[in-house]
């Protein structure tokens, strides 16, 4: 008899399901002429003020498909150069937010504190990532990108292909803020003078398989529970799954929800200084990546039970902020009164800089 194969989908990270994000289409926020365009602004904000978290579709005008591919080989090539290569362009510290990080040198947390971090590194362990961060090209002063382009072609073609994709992504956060702002009420280009120097984040992220049990039970994760520290986060993830977002507690619990890999799809979240710039009208929502969901085979030839172990993950984040100068405050509109304001202004690289130097490691 030919084996039969039985395919029970498990997770011993756990999920109450998937999660029902929003999909948002870019297209009629790319002509603000466009009779669309207001109620597409409108459909954007209101997405970031349910659930935080959402899909966006139909860019590859802005962001083609090819260079999104381009950007997940660069960066497969590069997780698998030798240990000492990498080495050789890691992050020279916290705050430079460039370059190499290798595994367990970043926690994300909630915590805001290096001490609580640390203790939260004891109880749960470090996250099972390594990851290479890529500032603006238009390089800070005194904090340059250590490239690898010293040390072959490849690095050469890396760094082309990363200062591209940047660039892009930077576009995007411009025509989203211009989306938001339209949906708030205020000017569209309200938020440009205060996004256009591009201080924003590109990081490639690699998290290596992991054997059978690797996981321990849901108590290790690829990367803990946090949120995002700036405006919005663009996230192109592989088909590999294992993303979730905190479900928000109507009174069931809470708990956390599945976000599916979506073929054509950007996940777009808003991060903290976001909900505090708009006086928590925008939700930062709280994620994690977990064991991804995986096939357990059964054999019935041999009666064994085989747990395969979990392949890498590959995905790729873009973090925007403020420009560093930029002074955050309730905008207006969100607040009725001085003491409506829930929280006192703030510069964006102050507010950026004391998160970094919480979760990463010197
Ligand atoms: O890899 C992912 O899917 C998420 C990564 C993430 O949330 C982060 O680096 O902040
Ligand atoms: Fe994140």
């Amino acid at each position: 008899m030919a084996p039969s194969a039985t395919s029970p989908q498990t997770m011993t990270a756990k999920s109450e399901g998937t999660a029902p994000l929003p999909l948002i289409s870019l297209e009629p926020l790319l002509d603000p002429t466009s009779p669309q365009a207001h109620q597409a602004s409108h459909a954007l904000l209101s997405a970031f003020r349910t659930s935080g978290f959402l899909y966006l579709t139909n860019y590859s005008s802005l962001i083609p498909r090819s260079d999104i591919d381009k950007v997940f080989h660069a960066s497969a090539h590069f997780f698998a150069r030798p240990q000492p290569q990498k080495d050789s362009v890691a992050l020279p510290s916290p705050t430079s937010n460039r370059g190499y990080q290798r595994p367990g040198r970043e926690k994300v947390s909630l915590a805001a504190t290096a001490a609580d971090v640390a203790r939260e590194r004891q109880q749960t362990g470090d996250d099972m990532k390594e990851t290479y961060e890529i500032g603006s090209p238009a390089a800070r002063p005194g904090n340059p990108q250590p490239w690898p382009d010293a040390l072959d072609e490849a690095g050469v073609a890396f760094r082309t292909t990363m200062q591209d994709f940047f660039l892009k992504c930077q576009e995007l956060h411009l025509v989203l803020m211009r989306g938001i702002a339209v949906g708030m009420g205020l000017d569209i280009h309200f938020f440009d003078p205060m996004l256009d120097v591009g201080d924003n984040n590109l990081r490639l992220l690699h998290y290596p398989s992991v054997p059978a049990g690797g996981f321990e039970g849901g108590k290790r994760m690829r990367a803990g529970a946090h949120s995002d520290y700036g405006t919005l986060t663009f996230l192109f993830q592989d088909k590999r799954g294992g993303l979730q977002v905190e479900k928000a507690d109507d009174g069931g619990g809470g708990g956390w929800m599945d976000v599916e890999p979506r073929p054509d799809t950007i996940v777009v979240n808003a991060g903290d200084l976001m909900a505090r710039w708009s006086n928590d009208l925008i939700r930062s929502t709280k994620h994690r990546v977990v064991e991804p969901p995986h096939t357990t085979s059964t054999t019935t030839s041999t009666t064994s039970t085989t747990s395969k172990a979990h392949p890498p993950r590959y995905s790729v984040a873009y973090f925007c902020n403020p420009n560093y100068e930029a002074w955050i405050e309730a905008l207006p509109g969100t607040f009725e009164e001085e003491g409506g304001k829930r929280y006192e202004g703030i510069n964006s690289r102050d507010y950026l800089f004391g998160r970094l130097n919480a979760t990463v490691g010197a």
